[in-house]
This record gives structure tokens, sequence and C-alpha cells, in this order.
């Protein structure tokens, strides 16, 4: 890959991590969610699945039954559990389905025992089935994310269909008259999370791959707290931006209350470890109208955001976002090979690699944050900072001011206070030097709001976190008196979730682990979340700052 070195002599990594001890995360492995899969027959639905499983042994399909004859080559209890009409009817009055329709004239279903059996095994489970059946598996509770898979044309279909050559022409007929219903379910509010359209079938197995990673990932919804997208209409195909990511439909209403509201059936799944995003635990997070939420953010299509401290934590999970989100990104880390690592993955999500620039810089050394914006107009000629995420922060803990290091405190000002600063000075030269103001996040901490208590000798971050809320709040008096169009916001969050963070919070790792188990932290992608709202704020408001604790918190 070609990260881009902000000088000749570029720096070494040293050991310490680009985002503050407090506030930096490596994320807690999560029970994987379901993976609900629809969408007409002949679309690709099969094709997408096995090519899931071929890609990654984390996925487990579960087997329907179904009353319909095998094909030529489907075996019993692989493909499906074939089975009579009387056996199946009689299982489902003995409460044995999590969901079942009929469907081209046959019973299709979804044994609580399907899902088990994957479940048990630490699988994401892969549901192939109908619009009905989706539909009751939305209400049952079932942990999952839901995907409509739409043709590119009606025609395209007929053509897939018969291509296959597995039905008759009655059948053909049969599924092509029902697609049409199917297809219009695309607009059910809150019934499907994302719809790919399976036009270049590779483009659909990257899109489908990245969804299913969030399934792995024990995520539910679409990631975004927004219910406004349309589902972009099944007849034309989407444009070239939106081809590579999957499109987020209309969420569904229980986004992050899913794993509780289910009644039986619910209880035939495990849990996954962890909620959704915050989005509806943070208050000023949720101030933000969803139904502007999207307008906001589609302003920032294509241009340039420039994230520090992008080599892990909240840096990395809001580089995913933002690119995920459709701005063209810039990772500043020290590590080359985290940057790699991100630029991998991001390519892996579906991200064009034209989007994304990896650029080695230490943000404590002037000269290499000076070459910022010139590395980046290099690359886009058209292009400049619009929005800086000042993210990169550390924390030491030999920092006490009875016995601390001034080394620790030296780097600790070095990287929180003045990198942020020589950051923010660069970047807004450079949105002068274009007459166009964009957006500035701090991602500051709890630390920035109260100073910890005990001989554990939190002041010295707390104090560089401290005097980030005075730069964030002195940036938006300067942007008014210079009366430039700048908005400044800032994040405040508590403990991230890394194992690190909770060990060097209670010293020794037997305790950790016990608050490890006991404490729900914040995950890296709830504070990507938390940049999103602030960009997407509309404008007449302007996000100061956001406040997000764990609600299990308690310390
Ligand atoms: N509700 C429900 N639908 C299912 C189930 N298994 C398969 N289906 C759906 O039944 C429809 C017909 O499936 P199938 O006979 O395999 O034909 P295909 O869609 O052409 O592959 C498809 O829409 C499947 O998604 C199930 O367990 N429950
Ligand atoms: N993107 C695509 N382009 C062209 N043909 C495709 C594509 N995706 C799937 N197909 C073909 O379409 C037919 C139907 O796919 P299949 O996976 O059986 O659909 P489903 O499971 O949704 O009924 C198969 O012959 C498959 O090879």
């Amino acid at each position: 890959m070609g990260a881009e070195q902000s000088t000749e002599a570029g720096p070494q990594s040293q050991g310490y991590q680009a985002t503050s001890s407090q506030d930096k995360d490596v994320g807690r492995p999560a029970l994987p969610s379901a993976l609900v899969i629809c969408g007409p027959s002949g679309v690709g639905k099969g094709t997408l699945i096995q090519r899931l499983q071929q890609g990654s042994d984390r996925f487990g399909f579960s087997c329907s039954h179904t009353t319909r004859k095998p094909r030529a080559g489907e075996q019993d209890n692989l493909h499906y559990h074939f089975t009579t009409k009387e056996q199946f009817e009689k299982e489902i009055a003995e409460g044995k389905f999590l969901e079942y329709a009929y469907v081209h004239d046959n019973i299709y279903g979804t044994s609580l025992k399907a899902v088990q059996d994957v479940a048990a095994k630490g699988k994401c489970c892969l549901l192939d089935i109908d619009v009905q059946g989706a539909r009751q598996v939305r209400k049952s509770g079932l942990r999952a994310i839901f995907v409509f898979i739409a043709p590119p044309s009606e025609e395209e279909l007929e053509h897939r269909l018969r291509g296959r050559g597995t039905e008759s022409e009655e059948q053909i007929n049969r599924r092509l008259a029902a697609a049409k219903q199917e297809i219009a379910s695309i607009k059910e509010p809150g019934l499907y999370d994302y719809v790919i359209f399976n036009d270049d079938l590779e483009e659909a197995t990257l899109q489908l791959t990245s969804v299913a990673e969030r399934a792995l990932a024990g995520k539910i919804g679409n990631g975004t707290d927004n219910p406004t997208v349309q589902p972009a209409s099944p007849a034309k195909s989407p444009t070239q931006k939106q081809a590579a990511k999957p499109q987020p439909a209309q969420p569904q209403q229980p986004s992050g209350e899913a794993s509780s509201s289910g009644a039986g059936a619910v209880a035939a799944v495990p849990k996954a470890v962890h909620t959704e995003p915050v989005a509806t635990q943070t208050s000023s997070a949720s101030a933000v109208p969803a139904a502007t939420t999207q307008e906001g953010l589609a302003r920032w299509q294509g241009k340039v955001a420039l994230v520090t401290g992008a080599s892990a934590g909240i840096g990395w999970a809001t580089c995913e976002l933002l690119a995920l989100s459709g701005l063209r990104v810039v990772a500043v880390a020290r590590r080359r090979d985290r940057l790699e690592a991100l630029q991998q993955t991001l390519v892996a999500k579906g991200v064009p690699i034209a989007d994304f620039l990896p650029v080695v810089c230490d943000i404590t050394k002037e000269a290499e944050v000076v070459a910022l914006p010139r590395i980046i107009v290099k690359r886009w000629p058209d292009a400049g900072v619009d929005v800086l995420v000042n993210n990169a922060g550390m924390g030491r803990n030999n920092a006490a001011l009875f016995d601390g290091s001034t080394a620790s405190w030296v780097e600790m000002i070095s990287t929180n206070v003045l990198g942020v600063c020589m950051c923010t000075r660069e970047a807004i030269q450079d949105m002068k030097r274009r007459g166009t103001y964009g957006h500035i996040i701090n991602v500051s901490s709890l630390s920035g709001h109260r100073v910890a208590h005990g001989a554990s000798g939190g002041a010295f971050y707390a104090a560089t976190k401290h005097a980030l809320k005075a730069l964030t709040e002195g940036l938006r008096q300067e942007a008014r008196g210079h009366k430039v169009d700048l908005r400044v916001s800032s994040i405040s969050p508590g403990m991230v979730e890394t194992e690190f963070n909770v060990v060097s919070s209670f010293g020794n790792e037997d305790v950790a682990k016990k608050k490890y188990e006991q404490f729900k932290c914040l995950e890296a992608a709830d504070i990507a979340q938390a940049v999103l709202w602030c960009l997407a704020s509309p404008d007449h408001m302007e996000v100061n700052d956001i406040l997000i604790r764990p609600t299990a918190q308690v310390f």
C-alpha cells in the first residue's frame, strides 16, 4: 500500500497507542447476530449465501423445512428438511417453528432448532426466508440484521429464473408474479435494514460481506440512527458510489431493543453480549432530529475528513464510518502497518480505494503536521480538509502529581493539547485558502468534565482534556470573531471498551477481569456514530459537546 509519509524521516511507533488509554478500544467479541436474507426467487440469494459461507466458516445456514419436492442435487437435511404437509402442520401446532409461511403453494418454515443449532456453535445464522417469514422473525425479537436482495430489473430476474432451469413454466410465472409484491416490501417501514442490488455478483458479494461482518460482530440494525433513507428503486441500478456500499433501508422499529421485546421464540437463541450503539441512550445525540440526519450527511458526500489517531479504537471506527458514509478519508497515525490494515478493511467493505488516503504522521511533530494539507492536495487536487476529527490522544499511568514523570506529562501535553492545536491550525489555514470552512470535532473525554478521585493520579490527563474543552470553546469564539462559518464540536465519551483500559484503571488483572464482566463500557463504534451526529446536525444548530456515558457504568 502507499501510506504517505508526512516527512522523509518519519517517526516509528513508540509503543503507545495513538488514542488515549481512557478513550481507546479493542472491543470484546460479541455473539454474532443472525442475518436474514430475503428477496424474490431467482435473485441470487442462494448464490450469495454460498459465497458468504465459502469465504468464512463463521456462518451457519439455518436449514429450513419445506413441503416442496427436492430439486436435482438438493440433499435432505442440508439444503432443506424435506417433509410432508401433515408432519409440518403437526410440528407447527407443537410450537416448533420460529416462523413459517405458505410460499408458492408450499409451506416453508424455520424451526427453533435450526437457529439454535447454528447459534450453539457461536456462528452467525443465515436465514434464507420469504417476506412473510421476515416479518415474523422481525416480530419474534431474534437479534438479526435484515437484508433484501433486489434484482437490477424484472427482465433480468426472469432471465435468471429461466436460466436456472429448475422450475416449470407455470412455477416460473407464479414466482415472477410473487416477485412484484416481494419487491414492493422494500418500502415497508422498519422491515429491512439494507437493500442490496444483485446486479454485479462480485459487488453484491462484497456488500453482503460487509453487512455480514456487522452481524458477526453482534450488531443489529443498519448502524445509522436514520430512519429517513429511502430505499433505492429496484428498477434502476444504483450509482457507482452507492454500488460500493449496501443501501441502508428504513430501519426497524426497536433497533437496540430487539433482543428484549420478543416472546417465547427469543429465548430460543442466545442474546448477544452487547446492545446497539447509544443512539437511544444519549440525550444530546437523540436531539438531532432524525428527519434531518440524512440531509445533513448528504452535504458531506465526497468531502474530505482527516481523522487523527486512526490506527485503533475510536479513530479506526470513525474512519470506517465516515468512509462508508461517502466521505473521502485521510487516516493519520504513526503506525504504518495499522494504516495498511485499515485500508484493507475499508476496501473489503466496499470503500473505493481512491477515497482513502493513509498518512503516517506523528501529530506532535510540527513539520509532519504542516505537511498534511500538501499531501492531501497532491492526492486530491480538487480538495482539502473539510472535516477534522482530532481524535489522537494518550494517557500515561505514571503521571500522578505526587510523583509523576515529567516525560509523561510532556507526552500528554504534546499529543492531547499541542498536537490538537497544530492539526486544527493547519486544517483551518487549508480551509481559509480554499475559502470554505467545514467542521472540527474534538474527541475529548468525560475526564474533561471532572477529575478522577483518589491517589491513582488521573489529574494530568484530566487537565489536558479540560484544556481541550477550553480550546474547543475558544475555537468557536475565534470563528465567530472572524465571522467564518466554521462548525466546532466535541465529544466526551466515558470509558471505551478495551481490556487494557479496565486493567489500567483497576491496576490488578483479577479485579479488572471482574469489573470487565460487571460493567458495560462504550464501544469505539458508538463514538464514531456520535461524530456522524455532529456532522449531520442541521444548519441552524451546532452540536457543542456530546457527553456519552455507558448506562451501566457506575464509576
Ligand atoms: N418463510 C420462509 N420462507 C422460506 C424458508 N426457506 C425458504 N424460504 C423461501 O421460500 C422461497 C422459495 O424457496 P425455494 O423453493 O428454495 O426457491 P428459490 O427461492 O427459487 O430458491 C424463497 O423466497 C425462500 O426465501 C423458510 O424457512 N421460511
Ligand atoms: N449477479 C448475478 N448475475 C447473473 N446471474 C446471477 C447473479 N446472481 C445469481 N445469478 C444466477 O441466477 C440464478 C438464480 O440464483 P439463486 O442463487 O438460485 O437465486 P435464489 O436463491 O434467490 O432463488 C442462478 O443461476 C445464479 O447463478
